[in-house]
C-alpha cells in the first residue's frame, strides 16, 4: 500500500470477501445487511477503501436488490463466469446475465476452480475474454502449491500463470484488471504468507505487468493478497508497498470480522 505525500493511496485500497459455497441467498442478505450497519460505525476508513464480496450466483439477485434499495456502498461480484456468451451450455452462467444483475467484478481461475475443475490457464485466459466481452472487471487468482514453494520455485511458477492466463489480454483491457495472489498452501489453512512473502510476489507480478503492459498500467493495477486473511493479520501484509488490499475467504463470512478488515488503517495506527 503506497501512500502519496498528500496522504491519499496511491491506488484505492480493495477488501474483497469470497464467500465460496456458502450462504443461501436468505442468509447472504442478512450478512450484507449487517456488514453495512457495522461498516456505518467505521465511515472514515469505510470511506477510503472499496468492500467487495462474492456470494454465489443464487444470492446475486437479492444483494442486487438490497444494495441498490438502500443505496449501500459495497459493490459485488460472482465467483466464476462461462467462457460462453449463451447457448447449450447446462448449467454455465454468461457473463452476460452477471453484467444484467450489476456485478462489478468477476473471480477468474480461483484455485479451488482450477484444482477442483480443471480449469487450466487457457480455460483462465477464455474467461478472462469473456469477462471484458461483458463490461465485468476480471480479478485474476494467482498462485503456487506448497511443492512449489519448498522448492523455491513460487515466483517463476505463479508469473508463468499469470503470463499464460493473460494470453490475448490487450494493455486496454489489462486498465481494468486486479489480480488477487493466492498461495494453495495458505487457503483455508490458518497459514498466512508472511507481509514479506506477500511483497515479494505482489512486487515481482507489478514487474511482469510493467513488462506487458507498460509501467503506468502496473502502477494503476490493483495487487491483492489472499491466504487465511484475518483482522489480525491484514493490515501488517497491506502495509507493503505493492500489496493494495486482500480477498478474504473464511473470515469474510463474519460480518464483525471482515468490517475489522475494513477498517485496516485502524490497526495501522494500534499495531
Ligand atoms: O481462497 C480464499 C479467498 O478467495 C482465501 O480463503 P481463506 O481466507 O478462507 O483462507
Amino acid at each position: 500500500m503506497t501512500i502519496s505525500q498528500n496522504g491519499a493511496f496511491v491506488r484505492q485500497p480493495l477488501i474483497a470477501g469470497n464467500w465460496k459455497m456458502n450462504m443461501d441467498h436468505v442468509q447472504g442478505i442478512t450478512l450484507v445487511q449487517k456488514l453495512a450497519w457495522t461498516l456505518k460505525d467505521h465511515e472514515h476508513d469505510y470511506d477510503r477503501a472499496e468492500v467487495a464480496v462474492f456470494p454465489p450466483f443464487t444470492d446475486i439477485r437479492g444483494v442486487q436488490t438490497l444494495t441498490l434499495g438502500d443505496k449501500l456502498d459495497i459493490v459485488y461480484g460472482a465467483q466464476d463466469l462461462s467462457a460462453q456468451d449463451s447457448g447449450a451450455y447446462t448449467g454455465e452462467i454468461s457473463g452476460q446475465f452477471l453484467k444484467k444483475l450489476g456485478c462489478t467484478y468477476v473471480l477468474v481461475g480461483h484455485s479451488e476452480r482450477r484444482e477442483y475443475h480443471n480449469e487450466t490457464n487457457q480455460v483462465i485466459a477464455a474467461k478472462l475474454a469473456a469477462a471484458y466481452r461483458h463490461e465485468l472487471t476480471p480479478m485474476l487468482c494467482v498462485g503456487e502449491g506448497l511443492e512449489v514453494r519448498k522448492a523455491g520455485e513460487h515466483v517463476a511458477f505463479t508469473l508463468e500463470q499469470l503470463a499464460q492466463s493473460l494470453e490475448g489480454v490487450t494493455a486496454e483491457q489489462a486498465a481494468n484488471l486486479v489480480i488477487a495472489y493466492e498461495p494453495v498452501w495458505a487457503i483455508g489453512t490458518g497459514e498466512v504468507a508472511g507481509p514479506a512473502d506477500a511483497q515479494e510476489m505482489c512486487a515481482a507480478i507489478r514487474g511482469a505487468l510493467a513488462e506487458r503492459f507498460g509501467a503506468e498500467i502496473a502502477e494503476k493495477t490493483q495487487l491483492l493478497y489472499g491466504g487465511s486473511v484475518k483482522a489480525a493479520n491484514a493490515a501488517s501484509i497491506m502495509r507493503e508497498r505493492d500489496v493494495d488490499g486482500v480477498l478474504v475467504g473464511g473470515a469474510s463470512l463474519d460480518a464483525e470480522e471482515f468490517a475489522n478488515i475494513v477498517r485496516f488503517e485502524h490497526h495501522l495506527v494500534t499495531d
